[in-house]
């Protein structure tokens, strides 16, 4: 295993930090991973998982605007483990059905989040080798600044599962924000086409399996920014801002008809200092300015996981 994980590792590292116009990382590379690939116990085994399940205490609350299911814990760790199972539950479920797990990633906070998956039972027991990772939103940078989206998902989880290379679709960061979306959506339509991404109810937008967003203490989603006429695109599926009030000012966003396509969407909010949007998506309020993440209503199931800090003002 450990060989293999070493030369994931060297072939991740050799990667072009940019690649053609042409060709976005939409063509799933050769895996030497798949080559070595170990063989995975099925990830039923975690259902019944009561370690997990009993471990964390959490309420399940119903809000004046409740939308989907508003799960609080009392703490973020306990938040951690109970998204680890949501999402292997769900691979699990999907994995069934389909060769791909189409998993949309945020920035910020939310790759932190994820971490309960690094560890047992899932390491081990989660098919890896179906997730098919996305990005809600980039920051238009070379992919091993800091700024990176990308980078950050790499340094603190990707580079630790055993996902094929090609599975891992990030930007073309060698364009400029509007060519690095149109780029992305092409890639995104070249999947839908080829079956890897399913494709919503009327055929409109692409419909992820699961997409996991962060939310900034302003309500903002992805990089849908309170105010910002890209909250009202209707039409495109990948956007971008050169003027994003949290730098990196340029940026690429999945739009809001994209994400309100998706089969499951988590929205994973942590900390006090989020309360207040919270509380204008969840609580007893009418505000004048509707936040984006007010504009969060998927197809499908929408669950939120907020901690104690997240939910202090409902
Ligand atoms: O800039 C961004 O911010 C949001 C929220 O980040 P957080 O660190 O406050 O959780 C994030 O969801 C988004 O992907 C990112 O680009």
């Amino acid at each position: 295993m450990a060989a293999a994980f070493q030369s994931f590792y060297a072939t991740l590292s050799k990667l072009p930090s940019s690649s053609s116009p042409r060709s976005p990382h939409c063509v799933p590379l050769t895996s030497p991973f798949l080559a070595a690939k170990p063989q995975f116990r099925s990830i039923g085994l975690i259902s019944g998982n009561l370690r997990y399940r009993t471990k964390a205490s959490m309420a399940e609350i119903v809000t004046p605007k409740s939308k989907g299911k508003v799960q609080v814990f009392e703490s973020e760790e306990e938040l951690a483990v109970s998204l680890a199972m949501h999402t292997a539950d769900l691979c699990s479920e999907i994995s069934k059905e389909r060769d791909s797990f189409t998993v949309v990633l945020s920035g910020g906070s939310l790759v932190k989040s994820l971490r309960k998956l690094l560890e047992p039972p899932y390491i081990d027991s989660v098919d890896w080798l179906k997730w098919r990772v996305f990005w809600v939103d980039e920051r238009v940078v070379p992919k091993d600044h800091p700024d990176s989206n990308y980078l950050l998902a790499y340094n603190d989880f990707l580079s630790k599962i055993p996902i094929p290379i090609g599975n891992v679709y990030a930007i073309n960061d060698a364009l400029s924000a509007e060519g690095a979306a149109d780029d992305y959506e092409t890639c995104l339509r070249h999947l839908v086409k080829t079956k890897i991404i399913e494709s919503s109810e009327d055929n409109t937008f692409p419909k992820f399996d699961l997409m996991l967003l962060g939310m900034g203490p302003d309500g903002h989603i992805a990089s849908l920014f309170p105010g910002h006429p890209l909250v009202q695109e209707k039409e495109k599926w990948v956007t971008s801002i050169k003027d994003s009030p949290k730098p990196p000012p340029e940026r690429i966003s999945f739009t809001l008809p994209v994400i309100n396509s998706s089969a499951h969407v988590a929205l994973v909010v942590a900390g006090a200092g989020k309360a207040s949007a919270v509380y204008s998506a969840l609580g007893d309020v009418s505000n004048s300015e509707v936040l984006p993440v007010q504009l969060v209503a998927p197809q499908g199931e929408l669950t939120w996981f907020l901690d104690k800090g997240a939910a202090s003002k409902l």
